[in-house]
Order: C-alpha cells, then sequence, then structure tokens
C-alpha cells in the first residue's frame, strides 16, 4: 500500500509570528484527518525551530525547503542536513524547479543533496517537470525520464518520494488536468524500481480542485504551494474527500 502524503510548500513566505498564527489555526483541524495520510509543512529556514517546537507531540511533520551535500564547510548560505535533523526536520524539498531555475540547481548538484538527505535520514522529496515550452514540443516524457535518470543515480528508493510539477502549473492556476497528471505519474512509477515510492502532483493545488486530483489512482498526495499559505485553505486540502 503506497503512503499518503499531502505537503505545504511555504516558500519563501512567512515570518515566524505568521507561522505560529498559521499553525493556531490550522492544527485544530487535523482532528478530522485520516490517520494514514502523512502531513508535512516546509517552512522557510528561519521558522523551522520555531515551528518544530509548536509541532512537537502533533502528527504534523516538519520538512526544509533544502539540503546541502557536505556536513559543514565554507558554503554561505547553505544548510547541511546534521543542522536540520538537530532541530526535528525529518523531509526535505530537493530539485524544485525554482531552485533549479534561479539557483544553478542541476541534475548532478540534485543528486548529491538526495544522497546526504538520505544519509542522515531525512526523506526527500524529488521534484520533476516539465515547461509550457517542452510539453508543446512533445517533450514532457523525455524531459522528466531524463531527470529521473540522472537524479536517481545509487538513490535509495524505499526512502524517497516524487513530486510531479509541471512548471506551467505553479503559482499560475493552470492546474494540469488530473487525468493527465495520472498519466504522467504512472510513467514515472513504471521507471523506479520500487512500486512503493509515493507519487505526488503539485502545480495550482487548491481546496476546489483536490477532491478530483486526489481521486485519481496513480497520484499519492500533493506537494501544494500557495494553497497551503491559509490555515483554512490548506486544512481543506489535507481532508480531502
Ligand atoms: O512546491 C509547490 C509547488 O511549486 C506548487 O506551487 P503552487 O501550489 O503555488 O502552484
Amino acid at each position: 500500500m503506497r503512503k499518503i502524503v499531502i505537503a505545504g510548500n511555504w516558500k519563501m513566505f512567512k515570518t515566524q509570528a505568521e507561522s505560529a498564527e498559521f499553525l493556531s489555526g490550522f492544527l485544530p483541524h487535523l482532528e478530522e484527518t485520516p490517520s494514514e495520510r502523512e502531513v508535512v509543512l516546509f517552512p522557510p529556514f528561519t521558522d523551522l525551530s520555531l515551528v518544530s517546537k509548536s509541532l512537537h507531540g502533533s502528527r504534523v511533520n516538519l520538512g526544509a525547503q533544502n539540503v546541502h551535500w557536505e556536513e559543514h564547510g565554507a558554503y554561505t548560505g547553505e544548510i547541511s542536513a546534521p543542522m536540520l535533523t538537530e532541530i526535528g526536520v525529518r523531509f526535505v524539498i530537493v530539485g524544485h524547479s525554482e531552485r533549479r531555475q534561479f539557483f544553478g540547481e542541476t541534475d548532478v548538484t540534485v543528486n548529491l543533496r538526495l544522497k546526504a538527505a538520505q544519509k542522515h535520514g531525512l526523506t526527500p522529496i524529488l521534484c520533476v517537470g516539465e515547461t509550457k515550452q517542452q510539453r508543446d514540443a512533445g517533450e514532457t516524457e523525455s524531459i522528466i525520464s531524463n531527470q529521473l535518470k540522472k537524479d536517481l543515480v545509487d538513490i535509495d528508493q524505499t526512502h524517497l518520494i516524487i513530486a510531479y510539477e509541471p512548471i506551467w502549473a505553479i503559482g499560475t492556476g493552470d492546474t494540469c488536468e488530473s487525468k493527465e497528471a495520472n498519466r504522467v505519474i504512472g510513467l514515472i512509477r513504471s521507471q523506479l524500481t520500487n512500486p512503493l515510492v509515493p507519487i505526488q502532483y503539485g502545480g495550482s493545488v487548491n481546496p476546489n480542485n483536490i477532491d478530483e486530483i486526489m481521486a485519481q489512482p496513480e497520484i499519492d498526495g500533493a506537494l501544494v504551494g500557495g494553497a497551503s499559505l491559509k490555515a483554512d485553505s490548506f486544512a481543506r486540502i489535507v481532508n480531502y474527500q
């Protein structure tokens, strides 16, 4: 049985005060959430300690938005896996398209980050997806297949989550049609050695489309950006029908 994982990626949003306000509105809604659903929040680095303390004793897991491959060193602006695990982080996003697009992330560095995460007991969410231009050129399958081939070299597929995030659907309100997301996720699964790897969909997920997305047989969860910033909205997503 594959795990269901609903994750909220806050990107570069929320001060500590705003995080605390979110949690006081969000956590009470989890009483209605079926116990088999895994819920993970990915606040910015500056909020991790505070959120970690507030989540103590709750069923919500803590994730970070990035991790460096070295344990320490002269890498200004980076954070290592031991720094994250020390404060209760258990998941990490690797290879998000915003890292690939704006911060020079490559398949080589994605692979290094995945290995470092797993070595320290963090479960990585590997993000893959195509641009609009690549989709229009009929390259969706080859782009994703290439990313998987390079990113997953020597990666343990028992402690791994994948998120299919079509780049054109991120933050645009232009959700990928749920049957199409289901089809691409099926293709991703056919390339894995472990059929139990949870594969999420990400890209303009919101309270209105979550039920249809989660009704698709290949989709094992969602990686939610904008709609995870408001307590009521993310609670509705986590408590999808
Ligand atoms: O990590 C989350 C994704 O980039 C989706 O963001 P979004 O829900 O704002 O489209």
